[in-house]
């Protein structure tokens, strides 16, 4: 079975030199409408397509600013243009479409479909924008997808499996959230400066047969997984790269270190 290579070098202020250089992932930002994350000002400067989701148009007109202290808010709110705002429309405050209407962003009203949540109307047209792009290297960084509403939480989560072909990581002020499709195995190279200790595999919306992992405090060994049974949580990364092999797709958790 193929290794699928999993790094969070997305949250270092440079990515590596053989990224630079076009040989690694395109990432994609997704800013939702919870309250965004420290670290969005450097996602946003690594991604090459930014896309807001509904009312996550109103976190970024009202919250980045809030990230340069120092400085003038419109000037910073004139440098973050999304290139997209994608949603339903009910949340995003008119002031705010108007602003960046004004400043050439795409608007798309997708409010007749009400059977899909705006993250996945946004991962959707990230997808079809790539569409000629190997989706092995397309990664789509997603802010503002946890705090709040749990149903929404869960929904979000909903999208990591429902797109369970693209890469897709939900990004906290305190964790990292993935799946590991079990149509591979897994290698998670730790950025130790940034991530960890804590994590956590979760089996979803099914049990997990058998999982085996390398690299953690309380690794499994063919050992089933399941709610109301055993699953892997508060969990401890022991090595520089954690190996995981299962026959159930797993959530991947990982805590973000308080720099
Ligand atoms: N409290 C929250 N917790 C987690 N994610 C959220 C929360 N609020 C919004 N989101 C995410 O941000 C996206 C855009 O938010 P927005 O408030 O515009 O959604 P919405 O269309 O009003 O959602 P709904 O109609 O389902 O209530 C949502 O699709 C969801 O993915
Ligand atoms: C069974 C079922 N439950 C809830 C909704 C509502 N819903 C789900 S996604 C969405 C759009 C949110 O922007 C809305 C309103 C539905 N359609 N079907």
């Amino acid at each position: 079975m193929d290794v699928m290579i999993h790094s969070s070098s997305f949250l270092l202020p440079e990515l590596p030199a053989d990224q630079t250089s076009g040989a690694g992932p395109t990432y994609a930002l997704v800013l939702l409408n919870q309250h965004l994350p420290r670290f969005t000002p450097l996602l946003w400067k690594h991604a090459q397509l930014r896309v807001c989701a509904d009312g996550g148009a109103n976190r970024l007109y009202d919250e980045l600013p809030g990230l340069f202290p120092d400085e003038d808010a419109s000037s910073v709110r004139n440098r973050y243009k999304p290139d997209m705002i994608k949603g339903d429309m009910d949340s995003i405050r008119a002031e705010v479409l108007e602003f960046y209407k004004n400043m050439g962003t795409k608007i798309v009203d997708a409010s007749h479909d009400q059977d899909t949540t705006d993250l996945h109307k946004c991962v959707a047209f990230v997808r079809d924008f790539y569409a000629d792009t190997e989706t092995s290297t397309l990664c789509i960084l997603v802010v503002g997808a946890l705090g709040g509403r749990f149903d929404h939480e869960m929904g979000n989560i909903n999208v990591l499996c429902r797109f369970s072909t693209i890469r897709i990581v939900l990004v906290s002020e305190d964790c990292l959230i993935q799946l590991l499709p079990s149509t591979h195995h897994h290698e998670i190279h730790i950025q130790s400066s940034i991530e960890g200790p804590h994590c956590g595999l979760i089996p979803i919306g099914t049990r997990s047969g058998s999982t085996t992992t390398t690299g953690l405090q309380w690794n499994l060994t063919n050992t089933e997984m399941r709610f109301g049974g055993l699953i892997s949580t508060s969990n401890i990364v022991r090595g520089g790269i954690v190996t995981v092999q299962s026959s159930s797709d797993l959530l991947w958790t990982v805590s973000l270190k308080k720099s």
